[in-house]
């Protein structure tokens, strides 16, 4: 089992050249390069070239390069998508998908270009249509052609378009959330949270990042340097948690246990599914040690 940790991806704007560079340095697990919502339209042509021209100098060491492109239904896509495919970034990222159709689309445009078979395709859901068509949605990634690989959560779209309140608890989202998470897990796909727009909030953020753990996000995504290092904690399994699965799965290759589908340690029940679960709780902390 091959896990790449991706506790938090930091958003930066791609016509903001400063922080762009800055990107490098930071102990982020990926980084997402905005054409989209943080690009004035009138900055749109320049912030792809510079991207591009970023993207292609490379220097990101183990993060994760992602560009998020403009949506399918802007007359910046088709440029966007050309950009990026010849950048040949880890993942590309589509806002905006309500269906299927549209990663179909795009699978065969990347395909056409004749886009670095490296280059995943990502999608965000945040429209009210991405909410009930999540699981057709995340059956396109079983369609090779389409590269589809994980989802982002857009909440600040969401919220606009359901006009369902960004509230500390998240509690009109959590139904969505939740759903979003199910379905990336059935069809095999990672899954990182939105964002949280409140940047001097310690505690707030603290909050929601544990939320998003406890949902089962991998990570979640960020929109300034101070939310790196608590957003790796959160999503790391602590030492405690460590210590605990190795146990487990110590417990489970005990000759005498072989054949059992459950022990006792510690006064705990301790089946076959959570040594399972220990397994990978093990492998994320080896991959996050490997650096
Ligand atoms: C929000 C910001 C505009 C604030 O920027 P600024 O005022 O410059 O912050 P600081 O002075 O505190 O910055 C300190 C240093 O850190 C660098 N910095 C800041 N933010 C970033 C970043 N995101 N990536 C990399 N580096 C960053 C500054 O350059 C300073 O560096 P130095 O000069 O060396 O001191 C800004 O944080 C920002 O632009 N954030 C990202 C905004 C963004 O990308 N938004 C779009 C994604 S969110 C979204 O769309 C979600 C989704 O679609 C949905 O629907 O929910
Ligand atoms: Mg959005």
């Amino acid at each position: 089992m091959t896990i790449r940790p991706r506790r938090s991806v930091l958003y930066m704007p791609g016509s903001n050249a400063r922080t762009l560079e800055k990107a490098k340095t930071l102990p982020a697990d990926g980084v997402i390069l905005d054409l989209e919502d943080s690009v004035a339209p009138d900055a749109k042509v320049a912030a792809r070239d510079q991207v591009v021209a970023v993207v292609k100098d490379g220097g990101f060491g183990r993060r994760e390069v992602f560009i998020r492109v403009n949506s399918i239904d802007t007359p910046w896509h088709a440029d966007d998508l050309a950009a990026a495919a010849h950048a040949a970034p880890d993942a590309i990222l589509i806002p905006k998908v309500s269906s299927p159709e549209t990663l179909e689309l795009i699978g065969r445009r990347l395909l056409d270009m004749g886009t670095a078979h490296k280059t995943r395709v990502w999608a965000m859901i945040e429209t009210p249509l991405a909410l009930f068509n999540i699981l057709p949605i995340a059956a396109a990634a079983r369609d090779s052609e389409t590269r589809l690989s994980g989802f982002v959560m857009g909440t600040n779209d969401l919220a606009k378009d359901t006009r369902a309140r960004l509230v500390p608890g998240r509690a009109p989202m959590a139904g969505w959330l939740a759903n979003c998470v199910a379905a990336a897990r059935i069809h095999g796909i990672d899954i990182l949270d939105g964002v949280y727009n409140d940047i001097g909030n310690t505690d707030g953020f603290l909050m929601e990042c544990q939320q998003g753990v406890e949902f089962g996000f991998d990570g979640k995504t960020l929109i300034h340097p101070n939310q790196i290092e608590p957003c790796n904690k959160a999503f790391s399994p602590s030492e405690e948690e460590i210590a605990q699965a190795r146990k487990m799965i110590a417990a489970f290759d005990l000759p005498e246990n072989k054949s059992k589908g459950v022990v006792s340690i510690e006064g705990r029940m301790v089946e076959r599914l959570h040594a399972d679960m220990a397994r990978r709780t093990v492998a994320i902390a080896e991959a996050i040690a490997a650096g």
